[in-house]
């Protein structure tokens, strides 16, 4: 079985974002993860860590006023500083936190843009992250979201434009960050990717589609999903990113004790 780990931005929303680590704990997780960790200060969560024995596996770098409509920096051609800075806020937190990998988001270019020049754009930012990140001993993920359903206009769409930036910016650090739920929405051939793209996975993450609620309300086959990560070798944490029906605990069924 994956070692699963809890996404606490949209898992426990029951709870103030500070008692997630415990119901996570509680519930039998070793490893959280969440979008954005930067309205807290790092110590208060490297504490709730320690006391609940858990491992922070991965959190987002900034990715501009996302209540503006901003969903990342590193495709945008005129953020390049503030996308700087970010990697700077970020590298505080995976000090703090002995977070092992931060994701990178593409973000949504602005309508006319450039293609080739948001491209050109990504790779020199995924260059300068991952150049900084290596300093520590740290990965940087590369993630696709689904552009049908949940953020119209992301520069990565699929696992393949991904990847084509991962490979032109051409550093060992870098992976492909594989959240089933995206790829599936894209009309991806999920298990068929895996093995595929098994040598660039980073971190994987998942939720049932449609609805992106957890696994067995919808029609993907993550059981045989998770069982496919196995076979391959991947031995990375699998995140469960999912928004919960009803409460978080009664979601949590496809969790082996
Ligand atoms: O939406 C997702 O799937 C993510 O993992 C990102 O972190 C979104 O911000
Ligand atoms: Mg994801």
């Amino acid at each position: 079985m994956p070692r699963f780990a809890a996404n606490l931005t949209l898992l426990f929303t029951e709870l103030p974002f500070l008692e997630r680590y415990a119901a996570a704990a509680e519930a039998g997780f070793k490893g959280v993860e969440c979008l954005f960790p930067y309205e807290w200060a790092p110590t208060v969560l490297a504490e709730c860590l320690r006391e609940h024995d858990l491992r922070q596996v991965l959190f987002n770098l900034p990715a501009g006023d996302w209540g503006a409509g901003d969903r990342g920096l590193a495709a945008l051609p005129d953020r390049e500083a503030e996308f700087r800075d970010g990697v700077a806020r970020a590298l505080a937190y995976t000090e703090a936190l002995d977070c092992p990998r931060v994701n990178c988001l593409a973000g949504i270019p602005a309508a006319g843009a450039d293609p080739e020049h948001c491209f050109e754009t990504l790779v020199h930012n995924l260059r300068y992250a991952a150049d900084r990140l290596v300093e520590q001993g740290r990965e940087v993920t590369v993630e696709p979201i689904n552009t049908r359903v949940d953020i119209p206009g992301f520069f990565l769409a699929t696992s393949d434009q991904a990847l084509a930036a991962i490979t032109a910016a051409d550093r060992p650090n870098l992976r492909l960050q594989y959240d089933l739920y995206h790829a599936w929405v894209m009309g991806e051939a999920v298990a068929a990717s895996l093995s595929r793209l098994r040598p660039h996975i980073g971190h994987v993450q998942f939720a049932d589609a449609p609805g992106r609620h957890q696994p067995g309300s919808g029609e993907m086959p993550l059981a045989e999903l998770f069982a496919r990560l196995d076979q391959i070798g991947y031995q990375g944490w699998v995140s469960a990113e999912y928004r919960p029906l009803g409460h978080t605990r009664d979601s949590l069924g496809w969790l082996p004790v």
